[in-house]
């Protein structure tokens, strides 16, 4: 049974989609570069929410599919992020079959998963994956994940794609399914889970509700839905953790602050750009974080995408009252 004083939550997602940018950016409100990402690391936060205080371990994990971790990680969660970057159509590949294998390892009633796309900035170098293979046409899962990996490596564009969006100089991707419409891979896998048999829907992009400027200020000083606690304290995790990074130290000061050689992406302050954010709620069904009379809905792990903040939001029972939140 879910321990609803703590929750468990792993980053998952494939090689350098920003995991630990997202994970650091929580914990200290900043931004940074570059990080020691050859090993996980498991931090522990404490948000209150209504007067309860939810003590969080984040587990930012790191190549572990290739370090044979995942299991493991899989069986000591009980919510996951899967980052995806939306200028990496691999990525996405990588996060379709994240977001299967913790649909086969945990009951559906018992964790909560979210997706995010993560490097927004980069939105006009958007890699849109292959909408056929997204959309579950065809062939099964498995075979749908290996043909879509193979053509995302077959494919010269989409390779081109990746390459001018580390350049930084890609023009719009339009997509070709809706004249003048921006593609959007999290639009495609709020398709890929809605193919899964999950009832909810998701809503379209920009249409997540933004706070209105004196909420923002009531949130940034510490009187709006949630607060953040004795940011990122580092804790011993199991053996295939690592327990020490020359960018990463104990005690709360430690974590996020600026090392002489951690610097600014190319092109980004302070502010972590924004994020997709796909929430696959603990029902099945999916949703963006919303409000409702000025409170969020869904008590969900992860980036609110209308404040590009991460956290844990609202109460353990969704209080939107649509079919996507309704329980089972
Ligand atoms: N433009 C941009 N770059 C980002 C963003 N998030 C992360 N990055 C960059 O992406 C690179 C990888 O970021 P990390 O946070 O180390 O990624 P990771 O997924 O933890 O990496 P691994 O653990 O090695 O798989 C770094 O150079 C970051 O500066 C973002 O939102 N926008």
């Amino acid at each position: 049974m879910t321990n609803l004083n703590r929750i468990r939550v792993v980053v998952m997602g494939g090689a350098r989609v920003g995991k630990s940018a997202v994970t650091v950016r929580y914990l200290t409100k900043r931004y940074i570069g570059e990080y020691s990402s050859s090993t996980d690391f498991l931090y522990r936060h404490c948000v209150t929410f209504d007067s309860v205080t939810t003590e969080v371990e984040i587990l930012d994990t790191s190549k572990c599919a290739a370090m044979g971790c995942l299991d493991e990680h899989l069986r000591w969660g009980e919510a996951f992020v899967v980052v995806y970057s939306v200028c990496d159509a691999l990525s996405f590949h990588d996060a379709r079959d994240l977001l299967e294998k913790v649909a086969a390892a945990k009951l559906p009633g018992y964790c909560t998963t979210l997706l995010l796309g993560n490097k927004r900035d980069l939105d006009h170098s958007r890699a849109p994956p292959d909408r056929d293979v997204v959309r579950g046409r065809g062939a099964p899962a498995a075979a749908r994940g290996a043909a879509a990996r193979q053509a995302a490596r077959g494919r010269r564009p989409a390779q081109q794609r990746r390459d001018q969006c580390a350049r930084g100089r890609r023009r719009p991707q339009r997509d070709p399914d809706g004249p003048g419409r921006q593609a959007s891979a999290g639009r495609a896998v709020g398709e890929v889970l809605d193919a899964g048999a999950r009832r909810g829907r998701v809503l379209p992009r920009g249409q997540a509700p933004r706070l209105p400027p004196r909420a923002r200020r009531r949130r940034a000083l510490g009187e709006g839905a949630h607060r953040h606690q004795g940011a990122g304290r580092r804790l011993h995790a199991g053996d295939c953790r690592a327990r020490h990074s020359h960018h990463h130290e104990e005690g709360p000061a430690g974590v996020g602050a600026r090392r002489p050689h951690a610097h600014h992406h190319h092109g980004l302050d302070d502010e972590l750009r924004g994020h997709d954010a796909v929430v696959h709620a603990p029902d099945g069904g999916l949703c963006r974080p919303h409000l409702v009379d000025g409170h969020l809905a869904c008590r969900v792990v992860g980036v609110d995408a209308s404040t590009r903040d991460f956290g844990v939001y609202g109460n353990a029972e969704c209080r939107c009252g649509r079919n996507h939140c309704a329980s089972s």
